[in-house]
């Protein structure tokens, strides 16, 4: 830790963001730190993704405010949020099947070398170097058509990594990856942070936002339901707050809804414990 690790990198100051009469954020005031590795979390239509996306340049606020580093900032499109330092990866990465690895990651960006000719040289040495960054055994050479699914998402990350941004958002990297795969892209994301990133990820699996993220943001409906240090909170907490239920499962809203959220959580999860389970369908 470094006395640098708690200032803001990036905040929004009450933003609400509407599509026609949909409000998908509403006063959203949220901090990332230097150095912290975020996880958005919430069910689907909760606005993480409209989230991200304004952080990254595809939307912009209709209210509110972004700060960099304090400063106020109006980032209107993907170019400028990468010339501030934030670069974004989201799900499907394009790549280009019939070139390498060194290829994919400098494609539209082309190092150049005096008389403006093609500095091959150069981008296999800094491909490399970011590979390595990410300890990954991908090779330079190898063809993309040759990667599985988690390695094109690494290979993604490290696209990222050569702008040197200082803020990674990821939406959902470890999606239908397998265990191994999961496993590699946490790792790398635990990597991003020890090299002095920040990262600010949608994860829709909870075990996988428990193991990286210094902190959790639970969103529903637009607005952020709270914000929790992982070490200090639970899945039972998150899980309720994702739908809308008191940590003893009593709803505080909509009940119906609640409980088809909730029941379908636990399906998915396997995590509740029976306490909690027993209280929700008393309240049936
Ligand atoms: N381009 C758009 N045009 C109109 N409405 C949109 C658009 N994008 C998102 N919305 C709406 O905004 C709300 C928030 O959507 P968003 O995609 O941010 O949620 P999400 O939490 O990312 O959901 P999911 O987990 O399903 O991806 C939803 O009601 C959605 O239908």
């Amino acid at each position: 830790m470094t006395g640098n690790d708690h200032q803001p990198l990036l905040e929004t100051v009450d933003v609400s963001l509407r599509f026609g009469f949909i409000e998908a954020l509403k006063n959203v005031n949220l901090t990332i730190n230097r150095r912290e590795v975020l996880a958005v979390v919430g069910d689907n239509g909760a606005g993480k993704s409209t989230l991200v996306k304004t952080l990254a340049g595809f939307y912009q606020p209709n209210d509110g405010q972004l700060l960099w580093k304090s400063e106020p900032v109006s980032i209107s499109n993907i170019r400028e949020a990468n010339e501030l330092g934030i670069a974004s990866v989201f799900q499907d990465p394009e790549f280009c099947e019939n070139l390498d690895v060194a290829s994919n990651l400098f494609l539209g960006k082309e190092k150049r070398s005096t008389f403006r000719r093609r500095d091959d040289e150069g981008m296999y040495r800094e491909a490399k170097a970011v590979l390595r960054t990410l300890s990954s055994v991908i090779r330079i050479g190898q063809p993309i058509a040759s990667l599985s699914k988690g390695q094109r998402q690494t290979v993604s990350i490290a696209r990222t990594l050569l702008s040197d941004p200082e803020l990674i958002l990821l939406d959902e990297p470890t999606a239908s990856l397998s265990v191994m795969q999961t496993a590699e892209v946490l790792s790398y994301i635990k990597r991003l942070r020890s090299e002095n990133h920040s990262v600010l990820m949608i994860c829709h699996d909870l075990p996988d936002v428990f193991a990286v993220a210094d902190r959790i943001i639970v969103m529903r409906q637009g607005r952020i339901k709270g914000v929790h240090y992982t070490k200090e909170t639970s899945y039972e907490q998150i899980i309720a707050e994702i739908a809308g239920v008191n940590a003893s499962g009593q709803p505080f809203e909509d009940e119906r809804q609640t409980q088809i959220v909730v029941n379908n959580m636990i399906a998915q999860h396997h995590l509740i414990d029976r306490s909690m389970k027993r209280n929700l369908y008393e309240t049936q």
